[in-house]
């Protein structure tokens, strides 16, 4: 990947380590990569592999345990080393975040409405009344029109797609440059799946966002992406333009990751079985 002069975020060398009684474990191991304004890029890996360690270090909320280091330079600020009123401003305003589980990321006793005003207020410094219009300009953006009366609604009343659609809708409500996606679609079926990632795309497309879309599906993200890096066991087995990836696969992980993906609205009939074993890191 080119690291030309639109370059949002840069990840370089980037280690997360998870504190243990008996010492800390790895799981993230020297990643890099680089993310334009614009462009979406898919970090692929099936569960365990690191993608959702490196999108909370992005983000700033690693768990409790876990420690990064190396360097996430956000517009050329390490977000690892900015102070946590610099940090504070950029996550939840300039980079937005949509989350695998709407039900558990959205405020079970809070209307939605209520949940969406607040972050406007607090980075946009919106009243209650332009942040309620907006509010309904975004959920229409995202599909919902106002006379679904969502505003009013509590997060156990919608169904998963309407959910992810207001999870993205407040994603985007603090005019974010960046927006990372873990598992955006993994709860919903085939039909609504492609509806909320077309929409992910329309997005990216009409606000000039970058995205990150994480997902262990690699048939998906080559769809959606155009530039992939593929993890396994906290390693980058390997990265590049997807299209290229796709069809020159340089590592047999990824080869196996292809022969296994289900393609949208498609599944496979049977899923190969992969041996991680031989694609140990010290053999690369
Ligand atoms: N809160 C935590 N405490 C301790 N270890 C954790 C924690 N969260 C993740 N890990 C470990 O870190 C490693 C990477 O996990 P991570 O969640 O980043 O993987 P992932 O690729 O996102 O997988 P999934 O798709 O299942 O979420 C795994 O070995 C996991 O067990």
């Amino acid at each position: 990947m080119n690291v030309g002069e639109k370059v949002l975020l840069e990840v370089c060398d980037l280690n997360v380590d998870i504190l243990k009684a008996q010492g800390p474990s790895r799981v993230v191991h020297s990643l890099s990569f680089s993310l334009e304004a614009g462009k979406t890029l898919g970090v692929v890996g099936e569960s365990g592999s690191g993608k959702s360690m490196t999108a909370t270090a992005i983000m700033g909320i690693l768990p409790d345990v876990a420690v990064a280091s190396g360097k996430i330079l956000y517009k050329g600020i390490n977000l690892l080393t900015a102070t946590s009123a610099e940090r504070r401003k950029l996550s939840g305003s300039e980079i937005g975040f949509i989350f695998q589980e709407p039900m558990s990321a959205l405020h079970p006793t809070m209307t939605i409405g209520e949940q969406m005003i607040r972050p406007m207020r607090m980075h946009l410094g919106l009243s209650k009344k332009q942040a309620r219009d907006r509010a309904s300009d975004l959920l229409d953006l995202v599909g919902i029109p106002p006379t679904r009366g969502v505003q009013g609604s509590y997060v156990h009343q919608l169904s998963g797609g309407m959910r992810q659609r207001v999870m993205i809708a407040m994603s985007i409500s603090c005019n974010p440059a960046l927006l990372i996606a873990d598992e955006p679609t993994t709860a919903l079926d085939a039909t609504i799946q492609k509806q909320i990632l077309d929409l992910l795309l329309k997005l990216r497309d009409d606000l000039d966002l970058a995205l990150i879309l994480i997902s262990h599906d690699l048939g998906l993200v080559s769809q959606y992406t155009d530039d992939v890096v593929v993890m396994l066991d906290g390693y980058e087995m390997e990265q590049g333009a997807t299209q290229e990836v796709i069809a020159n696969p340089k590592s047999g992980y990824t080869q196996g990751l292809l022969e296994a993906a289900p393609r949208l609205g498609r599944q496979p009939h049977r899923l190969p079985v992969i041996d991680k074993s031989i694609y140990s890191k010290v053999t690369i």
